[in-house]
């Protein structure tokens, strides 16, 4: 299906993730505004993209999801740059135990504010024409990863908090859905950082790497593909997907009604 037309909203857009989910909206036909806080990053994503893409399709807003007041500005200024919102994928994130509060603030508050500032533009209720919002979570949304317990919370809390969106978007009337991205390990600078961000928890790397071992590494076009049919999909709402390099599916939680 062609995104032709379509508008997106990337957090996190510079690099990684952020970055392979970005380039594959942009190439099945959708303008993309990129959010982020490393302007180097973006820049040099910039000039990549305005060659390959050309400068009408995007859109870079140096933008830290830990601000209301710079989130806001940055969706209104997508908005009207590109005539509304259709597609937003709350992707920033980052890994740290030593600085947890912010780890805290910026994924989970963070994908909090991307959400509900998405749907001022995008709710039907708002005069918006309805779409989809992706949430990055991880695997570490689905289990532990024990040598970052603060991380684990957040991604449990990304998936709980997208679920309960979906039904709260259902039952009110939003005409947008809500989906959880929750990946394996991915080669990016935030894998990378895994030993010298575990704080407190640095003894129990060998424990990571059993994991890494055991679920192998997961290609990024392989999550940014998970992320389109998300998008594409208009039967998916609140569902998780888990894709790591063994397996590709979307997760079946316990039902208590
Ligand atoms: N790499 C993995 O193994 C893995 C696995 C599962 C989930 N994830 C999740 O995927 C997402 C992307 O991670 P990644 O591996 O691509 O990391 P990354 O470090 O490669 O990229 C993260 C991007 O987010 C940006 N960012 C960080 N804080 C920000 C903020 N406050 N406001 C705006 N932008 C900010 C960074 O500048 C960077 O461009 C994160 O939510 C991460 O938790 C990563
Ligand atoms: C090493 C770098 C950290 C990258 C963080 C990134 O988000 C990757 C996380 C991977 C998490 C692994 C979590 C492991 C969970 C297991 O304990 C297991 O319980 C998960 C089972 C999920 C399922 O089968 O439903």
């Amino acid at each position: 299906m062609s995104l032709n037309g379509k508008t997106a909203v990337v957090t996190g857009a510079a690099l990684g993730i952020g970055r392979a989910i970005t380039e594959l909206l942009l190439q099945q036909g959708a303008k993309v505004a990129l959010l982020d806080v490393n302007k180097t990053a973006s820049e040099s994503l910039m000039e990549v993209l305005h060659k390959q893409y050309g400068r009408e399709r995007t859109l870079f807003l140096n933008c830290d999801v830990e601000s209301e007041e710079q989130i806001k500005a940055a969706f209104q200024k997508a908005a009207e740059t590109f005539g509304g919102i259709d597609i937003v994928c709350n992707n920033a994130g980052v890994l740290n135990e030593d600085t947890w509060e912010k780890t805290v603030s910026v994924n989970l508050m963070g994908v909090i504010r991307g959400s509900y500032t998405a749907l001022e533009h995008m709710s039907k209720l708002s005069g918006g024409r309805g779409g989809v919002i992706i949430n990055t979570a991880s695997l570490a949304g689905l289990g532990p990863l024990p040598s970052c317990p603060v991380y684990t919370a957040t991604k449990h809390a990304v998936v709980g908090f997208t679920r309960a969106m979906a039904a709260a978007s259902t039952a009110s009337g939003y005409g947008v859905r809500f989906n959880t991205l929750c990946p394996g390990f991915v080669r990016t600078d935030l894998f990378s950082s895994i030993i010298s961000n575990s704080g407190r928890f640095s003894h129990l790397t060998d424990a990571t790497q059993q994991l890494v071992e055991h679920f192998g590494i997961v290609d990024l076009a392989d999550v940014a593909a998970a992320v389109l049919e998300m998008v594409t999909d208009e039967t998916k709402n609140g569902e998780a997907f888990l894709v790591s390099a063994k397996r590709k599916e979307y997760v079946r939680f316990a039902s208590f009604v």
